[in-house]
């Protein structure tokens, strides 16, 4: 692969409602796509997941065209590359900006399996061929509302339900919903609110027979979650404190948690993402694959991700009505089920919808490599 043009858009799409979290809400999302052609004139595509906000990790959407446009791009394009594997390596003197990263990286992975006419997630060594999904669902308004968004998830076959928690909207919420229902496979998500002042008040939450707590203390922590895991009886799952394979060492050496989250763009790509699966598997940690609020191109590369063999739990890869009332990939990502199907087409296994992403683009610079 040699990238001849890179080019990069940002995209403006209303989600059909709010999503809440601890940390804020977000409801006209704009994030950007990454077009990256090679000189065969085959073209990859990756999405830029971060929010307009730095409240999940430290970038933004800003940051991350900035980081691609003055550093990642130059070290890119118009360079030979093998195998997406040397994209990381290549951009290890650069610091952090996962997300960055992840963009113009996934679009290479893209690339790279339309050159070897085999699905995304054939390329990246997955051998699912369906992949078990969850429902992540922000914090409602009111009870009612979240027991309808709870109806809707387990109507449309959704295997888990993921709830968002913070202080004072904690044990009562997770008391409602045990009432309503009983048995239905739940977590809770708290987006590192809490701290190890709140111990009592995180074991009383043991009795809701939760599949995990996530990341429920400081989003760079590591050492106070192992001491949490040591008192608690429910599974802590690691988010945002896993940037790198070394943060995932580290957690599985501390007992900091029993579950990961793997998110591409969180650890910089797909393959970062790969070797934090194949630890995970070394030291059997179950992992599942979280989701960033995705359109379809997004999603398209977590599904691929969630083939390999120790994704055993359902990700957060929920189809694309769930969010959005037309996606940017066609045909659009359907549960069945519970279950995605993973495309046979090369690539992402789904065309582009250049129209929609035409009608959403609010902004494009396109980059050329100097011959
Ligand atoms: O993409 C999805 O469907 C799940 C989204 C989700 O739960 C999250 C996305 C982004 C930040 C957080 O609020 C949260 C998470 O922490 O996993
Ligand atoms: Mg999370």
């Amino acid at each position: 692969m040699n990238i001849e043009q890179v080019k990069i858009r940002q995209l403006k799409m209303r989600m059909k409602s709010p999503f809440k979290t601890s940390f804020g809400s977000v409801q006209d999302k704009q994030f950007l796509i990454l077009e990256a052609r090679d000189r065969d004139g085959l073209t990859g595509y990756g999405e830029g997941v971060a929010f307009e906000v730095p409240w999940y990790t430290e970038e933004t959407m800003k940051t991350s065209w900035h980081v691609l446009e003055d550093f990642l791009l130059p070290l890119i394009m118009g360079k030979e590359i093998h195998h997406p594997d040397m994209v990381s390596e290549i951009f290890s003197s650069i610091r952090r900006n996962n997300m960055a990263k992840a963009t113009l990286e996934t679009a290479i992975w893209d690339l790279y399996a339309k050159k070897q006419s085999i699905p995304l997630a054939t390329a990246l060594g997955g051998q699912r061929e369906k992949v078990a999904v969850g429902v992540s669902i922000g914090i409602q308004p009111t009870h009612q509302q979240l027991y309808q968004k709870i109806e809707d998830a387990l109507e449309a076959g959704y295997q888990r339900i993921k709830v968002k928690i913070k202080p004072g909207e904690d044990i009562a919420l997770l008391n409602a919903i045990r009432n309503e229902y009983p048995d239905v496979p739940l977590m809770a998500d708290a987006n590192s609110c809490y701290t190890l002042n709140d111990l009592a008040l995180l074991q009383e939450l043991d009795q809701y027979g939760l599949l995990m707590i996530e990341q429920p203390l400081g989003a760079n922590d590591i050492v106070q979650h192992a001491k949490l895991q040591s008192q608690l009886k429910t599974p802590i799952c690691l988010d945002e404190s896993i940037t790198s394979y070394e943060d995932a060492e580290a957690a599985i050496d501390l007992g900091s948690c029993k579950v990961m989250n793997i998110k591409y763009a969180r650890v910089g790509g797909l393959t970062e993402a790969k070797r934090i699966h194949d630890l995970c598997a070394k030291h059997e940690m179950e992992v599942w694959c979280g989701g960033m609020l995705e359109a379809g191109i997004g999603r398209a590369h977590a599904i691929a991700l969630s083939t390999l063999a120790n994704f055993t739990l359902p990700g957060d890869t929920a189809g694309s009505t769930h969010y959005w009332k037309e996606d940017i990939i066609t045909p659009e990502i359907t549960v069945k089920n519970g279950y995605i199907s993973i495309s046979k087409e090369p690539g992402i296994g789904y065309e582009i919808n250049h129209s929609a992403i035409e009608r959403y683009t609010v902004k494009e610079k396109v980059y050329r490599a100097n011959r």
